[in-house]
C-alpha cells in the first residue's frame, strides 16, 4: 500500500488560528499548540494519512487523553476537511481514533466551564460549521470507531456515511447528564439513523447504547473486533467507492436535504441558546459536578 502524508494538511496543522483565549477579552493570533490544554500538542493532536492506490485519506484523531473537542481541536479538523475536500483524487475519509478505548469523549467540557463569551460563541459556531462540512461532503465518510464515542463524539460518527465499532463500548448523547441538551441538529442527525421513538427516549434519559444495541438499531452499521475495525472500514470504503462518485453525493444530499435546511435556518437561535445557557449559575455547578464525578471514579 501507497501511503503518503498530506504534506498540506501537516502545514495546516502547525498554522495560525484566531480565536480568543479562554480568559482573554479579545481575539489574538497564536499557533495552536499554545492554547490546547490536551496533553498531546496539537501538531500531533491530528494525524492525516493518504492512501494514493485506495485514492481515501484517514484521519486519526490523536488528541489525549480522550479526542476531547476543544476550540482548537475542531479547528484542526474542520481545516483538514476542506484541505481533503479540495484534493481532486481524494475520494474518501475514513475517521480513526489514535486514544485507547475512545473514538472521542464528545466536547471538551474545559470549553464551557467559566468561559468568555467570546470564545464559547467562536466555539460554537465552529462546532457547527464542522458539523455541516462533514454532514454535507462530497467526500465518502467512515468513522472507525474503536472505543467509547460519546455525545460529541457521536455528533462525528451520525455525521458520517458509515460506521464500524468495536464491541463493548458506549455509544449515544448523555448530555442531559451534564444539566445540558444536545443541539436540534445533532438529535436529527441520530434520529436519522434510529428513529423518532429510540432517539426521544434515549435523549430524555442521557442513555448510552451499547455497541451491540447501536448495531440492532443502526446507530452503527458493523461490529467487529476491535482490532479489525480499521481493516473493516478500508474494506468497506473499498466496496463503497465502487458507486460512482458524484451519484453517492448527489443521493446523500437528497437525503439530508431536510436536516441541513432545519440546521440553516436555526443555527443562529441555536448558537444565541448556547451562549445565553451555559454561562447560567446552575449549569455551571452541574458541568463542574460532572467533572469532578469523572475524576473521582479513580
Ligand atoms: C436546562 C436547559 C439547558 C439548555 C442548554 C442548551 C445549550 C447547551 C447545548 C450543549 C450541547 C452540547 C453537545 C455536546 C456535548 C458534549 O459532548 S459534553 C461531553 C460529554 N462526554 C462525556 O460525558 C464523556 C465523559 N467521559 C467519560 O465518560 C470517560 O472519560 C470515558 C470517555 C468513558 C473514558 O473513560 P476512561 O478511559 O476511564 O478515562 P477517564 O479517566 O474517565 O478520562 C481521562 C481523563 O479525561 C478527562 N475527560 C474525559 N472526558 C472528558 C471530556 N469530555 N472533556 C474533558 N475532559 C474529559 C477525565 O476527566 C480524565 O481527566 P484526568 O482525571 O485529569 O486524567
Amino acid at each position: 500500500m501507497t501511503m503518503r502524508s498530506f504534506g498540506l494538511i501537516r502545514q495546516c496543522c502547525n498554522a495560525l488560528v484566531r480565536v480568543p483565549l479562554a480568559r482573554e477579552k479579545s481575539p489574538v493570533s497564536l499557533p495552536i499548540s499554545h492554547l490546547s490544554r490536551s496533553l498531546t500538542t496539537a501538531a500531533e493532536a491530528l494525524k492525516i494519512t493518504y492512501d494514493e492506490k485506495s485514492e481515501v485519506a484517514t484521519m486519526h484523531l490523536c488528541r489525549k487523553p480522550v479526542n476531547g473537542l476543544s476550540l482548537e481541536f475542531i479547528t484542526q479538523i474542520s481545516i483538514a476537511l476542506e484541505k481533503l475536500e479540495n484534493e481532486r483524487s481524494c475520494r474518501g475519509v475514513i475517521i480513526s481514533s489514535g486514544c485507547d478505548n475512545v473514538f472521542c469523549a464528545g466536547l471538551d467540557i474545559n470549553e464551557m466551564l467559566r468561559p468568555t463569551p467570546e470564545r464559547l460563541e467562536i466555539f460554537w459556531k465552529t462546532l457547527q460549521d464542522m458539523w455541516l462540512q462533514l454532514f454535507t461532503t462530497r467526500l465518502m465518510t467512515v468513522a472507525a470507531i474503536t472505543g467509547h464515542c460519546i455525545a460529541g463524539g457521536c455528533l462525528i460518527s451520525s455525521a458520517c456515511d458509515h460506521r464500524v465499532m468495536a464491541p463493548n463500548f458506549k455509544i449515544g448523547l448523555n448530555e442531559v447528564k451534564l444539566g445540558i441538551v444536545a443541539p436540534f441538529w445533532l438529535v436529527d442527525s441520530v434520529k436519522n439513523l434510529i428513529g423518532y421513538r429510540q432517539t426521544e427516549w434515549s435523549l430524555m434519559k442521557g442513555h448510552l447504547f451499547s455497541s451491540e444495541d447501536a448495531l440492532r438499531l443502526g446507530l452503527v452499521d458493523k461490529v467487529v473486533p476491535q482490532d479489525q475495525v480499521v481493516l473493516q472500514a478500508e474494506a468497506d470504503m473499498a466496496e463503497w467507492l465502487q458507486v460512482p462518485d458524484s451519484a453517492r453525493h448527489l443521493s446523500k444530499t437528497l437525503m439530508r436535504r431536510d436536516t441541513v435546511v432545519r440546521f440553516r435556518s436555526g443555527r443562529e437561535a441555536d448558537l444565541k441558546t448556547f451562549v445565553n445557557y451555559i454561562p447560567k449559575e446552575s449549569i455551571q455547578k452541574t458541568l463542574h459536578s460532572y467533572v469532578e464525578s469523572l475524576k473521582s471514579k479513580k
